[in-house]
């Protein structure tokens, strides 16, 4: 209902308080050709993974129930090479001011197993509902609830106002207590003018632990945002850029390289209302290296319906909706910065369940964005059943890629076994374009036209091509040897 609600309202607010978006370009949204996170190399990276993982939200140890042996599973099942992993500000700041190092040596550890695989990771501070502490049967006493989390205990102010029983999670968001909470983070109330100070801060210990681990390639500054009682632009180009430009001022004093991702609020944008998120300067030489990281979480699929009948068609007008959106914001508002699609997700036992998810990563190709989906914890929304077993995902999602190209993508499409991409080299790289081809359909060597290889590693997976430097475009095809 809330949910319903809040899009309905916030959207028709926003998108009244906006007028139609500016249309321009083939997608409506702008003319900004898209831009990429890079590697040391200079490489354009074409992120794939998930979000791992919700069970770290509650976990006293703030660590996801994700072992070495489960991303082994992943990596060899699906050939992923990015994760969002969901950490707190709970763990990282349990008192006002103390940064626990033994939580980041936890986090570093699980960065290192993505390390030897080959992956980059983006760090996402986490919050839903603001804090664990919100609800006292939630509170493990530092933020670690299960209703909310995120927020430490010492930084949850609600003021004497109630927290009632609610039977879904998302109207916890509007429970007195929760809108004082956030209010009172976001100073809304001119009470608490130190809290997003300390959250700041919180992230300048991240960074200074991670800024020269290159595996770390950006962070995800606030999950899924809400304004309390400030709604729409008002929060979006108020409080919420105020801390996004604050958090990069404090993590470019110690981390010049990895990516700042900032994303919208999530009710109504997540629905592909239009946002209104304003500029962020990143204060760094050269380059920004500021990302946008919105979410896509369709209302049709979220009540159940399915990708199918009216409900599909309402969810693909909600995929080009928000699409404009994004190319809107990273494209005009941002400065032609990269996207990843932090969230997307459903039930895959949902009808109609492969066709949108292959439709989502058609949208993230067409936009050049990274995509991680929600999530890798076990269960009907994510690649891996409780027992084991594998769910439509895992099939849907292992498909030719290009990781890392040496240039700038300008188009590349891919099937079970075949894979087209066309960019523009980078003479100023070295290193050679790498590609990901699943046994499915490379069960032997490969073929290989517009380039010549440089390794195929049937283990691996991994093809890596290169090119003469032509001032042009380059079309490469891969197809099994025939
Ligand atoms: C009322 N508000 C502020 C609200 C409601 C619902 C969501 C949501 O479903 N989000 C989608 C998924 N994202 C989180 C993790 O980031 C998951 O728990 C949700 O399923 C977000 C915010």
């Amino acid at each position: 209902a809330l949910i319903v609600a809040g899009s309905l309202i916030l959207g028709g607010g926003i998108a009244a308080a906006q007028g139609s978006l500016p249309t321009s370009g083939s997608a409506g949204g702008t003319d900004v050709p898209p831009s990429y996170l890079t590697d040391d190399a200079g490489r354009s990276l074409i992120l794939r993974g998930f979000n791992t993982a919700s069970s770290a939200k509650s976990a006293p140890d703030g660590m996801p129930k994700f072992t070495e042996a489960d991303l082994e599973r992943e990596h060899a099942d699906m050939g992923t090479n990015f994760v969002r992993f969901l950490i707190s500000w709970r763990s990282v700041e349990p008192e006002p001011g103390q940064y626990d190092q033994a939580y980041l040596d936890r986090v570093e550890d699980r960065v290192s197993w993505y390390a030897e695989r080959g992956y980059k990771v983006m760090l996402d501070m986490h919050q839903d509902v603001y804090s664990g502490a919100i609800t006292p049967e939630g509170n493990s006493g530092n933020g670690a609830g299960n209703i909310g989390n995120g927020a430490p205990a010492w930084a949850t102010y609600m003021d004497g106002l109630p927290v009632s029983p609610q039977d879904r999670w998302e109207l916890y968001y509007i429970q007195p207590g929760v809108m004082r909470a956030f209010d009172n983070f976001w100073n809304t109330t001119g009470q608490h003018p130190e809290l997003v100070e300390h959250y700041a801060n919180a992230w300048q210990a991240v960074a200074e632990r991670f800024a020269g681990n290159d595996t770390v390639v950006a962070y995800d500054l606030m999950n899924e945002p809400w304004g309390g009682s400030l709604q729409g632009p008002a929060f979006e180009g108020g409080p919420l850029a105020a801390l996004y430009q604050r958090t990069t001022n404090a993590i470019r004093e110690v981390d010049q390289d990895s990516w700042v991702c900032v994303a919208p609020q999530a009710v109504g944008v997540n629905q592909g209302v239009p946002s209104g998120l304003t500029k962020i300067n990143d204060p760094r030489a050269g380059e920004q290296r500021i990302a946008y990281c919105p979410h896509l979480y369709p209302l049709p699929l979220d009540l159940g319906d399915g990708y199918s009948g009216l409900s599909r068609t309402l969810t693909d007008a909600t995929i080009d909706t928000w699409r404009d959106s994004v190319e809107h914001i990273a494209g005009n508002v941002l400065g032609g910065v990269p996207v990843i699609l932090g969230e997307f997700g459903l039930d895959t036992t949902l009808p109609g369940a492969t066709d949108y998810v292959d439709r989502v990563y058609t949208t993230a190709r067409e936009l050049g964005a990274g995509v991680s989906y929600w999530s890798s914890d076990p269960g009907p929304w994510g690649p891996y059943l409780p027992d084991g077993t594998q769910t439509l995902l895992v099939d849907t999602l292992n498909k030719p890629y290009p990781r890392a190209v040496a240039g700038t993508p300008t188009e590349w499409s891919s099937s079970v076994d075949r894979l087209q991409l066309t960019f523009t080299p980078n003479p100023a790289v070295t290193a050679p374009t790498e590609i990901y081809l699943p046994e499915s359909g490379f069960p032997g060597g490969v073929d290989v036209a517009g380039a010549d290889i440089v390794n195929w590693n049937p283990q691996s997976r991994l093809l890596t091509v290169e090119t003469a430097d032509d001032a042009g475009p380059v079309t490469v095809t891969v197809t099994p040897a025939s």
